[in-house]
């Protein structure tokens, strides 16, 4: 029996093919990893590998073709208000306006509380957000970034105890999304919440995961690796950069995407039975030399800001 707080075990997903002869499509095959209590887990991999696909089966919107997933050694069969999910397209109710729309998720988790207690804590998360002067706007009175901001507070108001994030802070600009992570991760220390986040910035993975699941391209996609950030905490998103680590883990990252991801999908992987992703610490692997060199690489190129952000946009949205 596992002791992981969430555990996948050989979780495979199928999609039937869509021409008249189209074979079926294999997104990823055979994935097994936990997620241990408490712990922030960031996943990358390039647009259409799978990653959504994954966060959809865990908040329970869809199921594995084959594998098993569980939550506290109970199985994810569907959703459950101990599992919260900020997706990409904000997936709110369009005729409630933003407060209703916290308030009914508040309402859903707290029975028993009155109705001046849900507003009240719906409101703190609203103004958290930066919204508390919208509050009484219906979602399409709002714009993208506003509606991603509701779905943020909505999905933080109600504490759940597994946070699903599928690119929460896509549509939102640098500052705002400055700002959200910021409270994300007072959040997350508070409460003890486990998060599970797909993100395509490379950046904010190292500022707020404990680990980085990298996962290779597709078809028959895999999380190859598991890289430990061993940053100390509290992280600042102005400072991290300086730390001698960040670049070696960065430049770490950098290269499974530009590289290692489509090579290392045509490697078998080795062994039999249950394949967790290899745990990898991008700084004790290097060499002192080797960690100066990249600690000293400037940072401000057009390259390097092109590769932060690897995706196009209109790929992730689209
Ligand atoms: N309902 C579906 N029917 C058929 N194919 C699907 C379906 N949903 C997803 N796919 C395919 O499965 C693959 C994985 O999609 P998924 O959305 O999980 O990728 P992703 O890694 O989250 O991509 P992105 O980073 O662009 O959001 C893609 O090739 C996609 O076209």
């Amino acid at each position: 029996m596992s002791h992981a707080f969430v555990e996948v075990q050989n979780a495979t997903k199928r999609f039937p093919g869509t021409g008249k002869h189209a074979l079926p499509l294999t997104v990823f095959e055979n994935i097994s990893f936990g997620l241990n209590k408490g712990e922030f887990v960031c996943i990358i991999g390039h647009s259409g590998c799978g990653k959504s696909t994954i966060m959809n089966a865990l908040a329970g919107l869809d199921q594995f073709s084959e594998g098993s997933m569980v939550m506290e050694n109970k199985e994810i069969k569907g959703p459950g208000l101990e599992r919260g999910v900020v997706f990409q397209n904000y997936s709110l109710l369009p005729w409630l306006t933003a407060l209703e729309n916290v308030r009914f998720g508040v309402r859903a988790r707290w029975k028993a509380w009155s109705d001046r207690e849900v507003t009240e804590h719906s409101m703190k998360y609203l103004k958290m957000v930066g919204l508390q002067e919208v509050v009484n706007r219906k979602p399409s009175q709002l714009s993208g970034g506003m509606r991603q901001r509701v779905s943020i507070a909505r999905a933080f108001a109600t504490k759940p105890k597994l946070l699903l994030l599928d690119e929460p802070f896509g549509a939102l600009d640098a500052l705002t999304r400055g700002v959200i992570q910021d409270e994300l991760i007072k959040i997350w220390s508070q409460d003890q919440q486990t998060v599970f986040m797909i993100t395509h910035d490379v950046d904010e993975a190292i500022l707020l995961a404990d680990r980085i699941f990298l996962m290779t391209n597709g078809p028959h996609a895999r999380i190859a690796e598991a890289v430990e950030i061993d940053l100390p905490r509290p992280r600042q998103r102005a400072s991290i950069i300086k730390h001698p680590h960040f670049y070696t883990i960065r430049n770490y990252l950098v290269d499974f995407l530009v590289n290692r991801s489509s090579e290392l999908r045509s490697e078998k992987p080795s062994g039999h039975g249950m394949l967790y992703p290899t745990p990898v610490d991008p700084v004790r692997q290097s060499s002192p030399e080797c960690a100066t060199e990249t600690a000293s690489a400037s940072p401000d190129t057009e390259s390097h800001q092109n590769l932060v952000n690897f995706t196009p946009k209109e790929t992730r949205h689209g």
